[in-house]
């Protein structure tokens, strides 16, 4: 479980969190917010991306020194490089990260006549489903995923329902449509408690 203490983080001038804390109890957690508010700049504090903040964030109850071993992050904010396939940029991953190539989450989210295609020429569902797939094939404890089925059609978000309802760790999700997550178990929380 994962726990903000004191979180202070600004942009330029702008402040987006101030001495903020949250605490994600449940093992399936949507993170609720308008647009705007920090729900991607948390992400990328707690997965280890952003460490521009200050403040505490332990995984249970310990701080880790590069939480990006632990948490793995499919989001807008990772930019991938353009120019390599998605096969090249999966092998980047498992060669970085010593997991499995990840066939059988290929396989269910349609995505394998598109492995041979530079991260440029796919389409944003593709895309998204790349993003997926790298951050799920780690099989770490934690794994967030940020507007998991933007872009994504309908038989597929269903696939990945499927595929993350028996995920063996702690999964947050940022999710504007979230109703197919909450019936496999999401619990919505509130970013900021009113
Ligand atoms: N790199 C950046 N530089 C400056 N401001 C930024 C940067 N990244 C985010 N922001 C600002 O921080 C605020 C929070 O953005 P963030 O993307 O975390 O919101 P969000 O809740 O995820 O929004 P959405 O639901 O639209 O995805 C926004 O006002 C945004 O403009």
């Amino acid at each position: 479980m994962i726990k903000v203490e004191n979180l202070t983080k600004v942009f330029v001038h702008k402040p987006i969190f101030e001495k903020f804390h949250i605490e994600f109890n449940a093992p399936k957690v949507c993170l609720e917010a308008p647009n705007g508010l920090g729900k991607s700049t948390l992400f990328s504090i707690i997965s280890g991306i952003d460490r521009a903040y200050s403040g505490t964030i332990y995984y249970e109850g310990e701080q880790l020194k590069t939480p990006q071993e632990k948490v793995a992050l499919a989001s807008d904010n990772i930019a991938f490089p353009v120019f390599l396939t998605a096969k090249q940029l999966l092998s980047m991953t498992l060669q970085s990260w010593q997991c499995p190539f990840p066939e059988q989450l290929i396989e269910l989210l349609g995505f394998s006549p598109f492995l041979d295609t530079t991260f440029s020429a796919l389409s944003s569902g593709n895309q998204k489903k790349l993003q997926l797939i790298n951050a799920l094939m780690r099989q770490t404890p934690y794994v967030i995923l940020d507007e998991p089925s933007a872009a994504l059609d309908h038989q597929s978000t269903q696939h990945l329902i499927d595929y993350i309802h028996d995920y063996q760790g702690q999964i947050l999700i940022s999710c504007h449509e979230p109703a197919p997550f909450f019936e496999v178990g999401f619990v919505p929380q509130p970013l900021f408690a009113s």
